[in-house]
């Protein structure tokens, strides 16, 4: 930073005194993840809610005050991602999701009336499917001896179909065939992401390169873009000869190792969408199809799992839920969940966005500042990267009454006595950026929720006199897996 602008950021964002070169990196030295963000909750309290932090050469602020945090995610002019999201590219190119200026507001535009409730209505009877799949895996493993259930693993399958299909109308059965190569590919990649996110030996692109990592990422890289590719010719293909005789779920295209009834599915309207007046090229179909299956599975995976150790360790709240689904979608276990029904689950909705609220599945947003700028009085300078964390916000006591305590009911808005401030609850982000896919995905939580919890009781292995310790990489996940014993109800 030029030597004006420094101090007159200093003087309006308190930080810790950096060291020359490292700047105040030495304080997060040979921290894990999760000691990193209690690091960061440290400094907070040290230094208020909005703080600097230099860490080498580039210059953080991290937001942890509503009104700052509500500056920033409904501006039209803070909507660059930080360099962080860049480690994306490899998989999803210049999708929505890290996409910047013109390109991501054209692209937002035309992606927008994808996610309109017509077209997610027919979705749910993919989900019914998909997540009857996942009953049915979990009697599997119950009798094949597996008395505690990594039911998160599970669940990842689930979701890895469940977007597979809506996303390109085709099934690559995740579920029943855990060892495929796309799937094993999925793997590789999030745990390629975690580890370039927060290793320093994996940082830097000219060092990474060299890594068996790196290998290992190209391999995969190819498997997942090879398969897209693959799809977006022969829908193409289809559609050239015959016009859209798969669409709605009526025709029946088989294909070697992909199978299943299509719908309407987001490629087919990326494939009718222009720009310009120009149709996609498959290049642009893709980076948006995977920017889909990447942030449409780990991210409903993940609130899935929390959701289900909540309701296991708070028995009154799953009875509640189960009566709840009982009684709306009724006693006969093979009837269909129906979009209808779905919307009649409220107090499942409840617990889904306390859920949100203390584990948010993305738990930081990052944003890069590309001009001189104003905060509520703060002075930020050009280059800044903003931090914000939906977890941070979201287990403030100033905001959330007892925040570690699960209590749904809060989120009642005709019982709560709670008034809560919309830019403190941010699982979905706010503002012109935020998640284009959260009412896809509270179906999609809704609908398999719905068929576990008609199925089984769902009751948690482990210890409950502590939180599982937690771990805010890209995606929020727990130390150690979450083990569950599930039983069959009897009705
Ligand atoms: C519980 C589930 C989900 C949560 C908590 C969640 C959360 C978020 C958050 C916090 C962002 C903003 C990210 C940022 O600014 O860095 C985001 C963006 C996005 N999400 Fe989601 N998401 C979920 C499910 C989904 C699903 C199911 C889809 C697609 C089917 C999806 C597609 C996207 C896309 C494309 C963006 C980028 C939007 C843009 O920049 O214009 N998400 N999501």
């Amino acid at each position: 930073l030029e030597m004006r602008r420094f101090v007159r950021n200093m003087r309006t964002v308190p930080a810790p005194l950096p060291l020359p070169l490292l700047g105040n990196a030495h304080l997060f030295w040979g921290l894990d993840p999760a000691g990193a963000f209690l690091k960061i909750r440290e400094l907070a309290l040290e230094h208020g809610d909005t703080f600097g932090l230099f860490l080498g050469p580039s210059y953080s602020v991290m937001l942890f005050d509503p009104r700052d945090v509500e500056r920033v995610l409904s501006s039209t002019h803070l909507l660059t991602k930080s360099h962080e999201y860049s480690f994306l590219a490899g998989w999803l190119n210049e999708g929505l999701l890290i996409s910047n200026g013109r390109k991501w507001h054209r692209r937002r535009k035309i992606i927008t009336p994808a996610f309109h409730f017509r077209i997610l209505e027919p979705y749910v009877e993919i989900f019914d499917r998909q997540s009857l799949r996942l009953v049915e895996q979990l009697r599997l493993r119950r009798s094949s001896g597996q008395e505690k259930i990594n039911l998160g693993e599970a669940i990842h399958l689930c979701t890895l179909d469940a977007i597979c299909e809506t996303a390109m109308g085709v099934s690559i059965n995740a579920q029943s065939n855990a060892d495929s190569e796309y799937v094993q590919a999925v793997k590789t990649i999030s745990m390629v992401l975690h580890k370039r996110m927060f290793n320093i030996l994996y940082r830097f692109d000219l060092t990474y390169m060299l890594t068996p990592l790196a290998r290992a990422e190209k391999k995969a890289l190819d498997v997942l873009h090879q398969f897209t590719e693959k799809i977006i010719v022969q829908r193409r293909e289809e559609i050239i000869r015959g016009g859209n005789e798969n669409e709605n779920g009526t025709g029946n295209s088989e294909d070697a190792d992909v199978g299943a009834k299509r719908k309407m599915a987001f490629l087919d309207i990326l494939l009718q969408s222009t720009i310009d007046e120009r149709p996609l090229s498959n290049l642009d179909i893709r980076e948006e199809v995977d920017t889909f299956m990447f942030e449409g599975h780990d991210t409903t995976s993940s609130a899935l799992m929390f959701f289900f150790y909540n309701i296991a360790t708070h028995p009154e709240a799953q009875r509640k839920c189960f009566e709840e689904i009982r009684s709306v979608v009724g006693q006969d276990k093979a009837t269909p969940v129906t979009y209808e029904l779905l919307n009649h689950l409220h107090y499942v909705e409840l617990c889904i966005k306390e859920t949100l609220r203390m584990y948010p599945s993305v738990p930081l947003l990052g944003r890069k500042v590309l001009e001189d700028c104003e905060i509520n009085g703060k002075f930020i300078p050009a280059g800044t990267n903003i931090g914000i964390s939906p977890l941070y916000l979201g287990r403030r006591e100033e905001l959330f009454s007892e925040p570690n305590s699960f209590k749904p009911e809060r989120f009642d808005v005709v019982t709560t006595a709670e008034k809560l401030n919309p830019y403190a609850y941010i699982p979905f982000s706010a503002g012109p950026r935020n998640c284009i896919g959260q009412k896809f995905a509270m179906l999609e939580i809704k609908a398999i929720v719905a068929n576990v919890l008609r199925h089984y009781e769902v009751d948690f292995v482990g210890d409950t006199s502590e939180p599982p310790v937690l771990i805010a990489e890209l995606i929020l996940r727990t130390k150690d897996p979450l083990m569950f014993k599930v039983r069959e109800r009897d009705y």
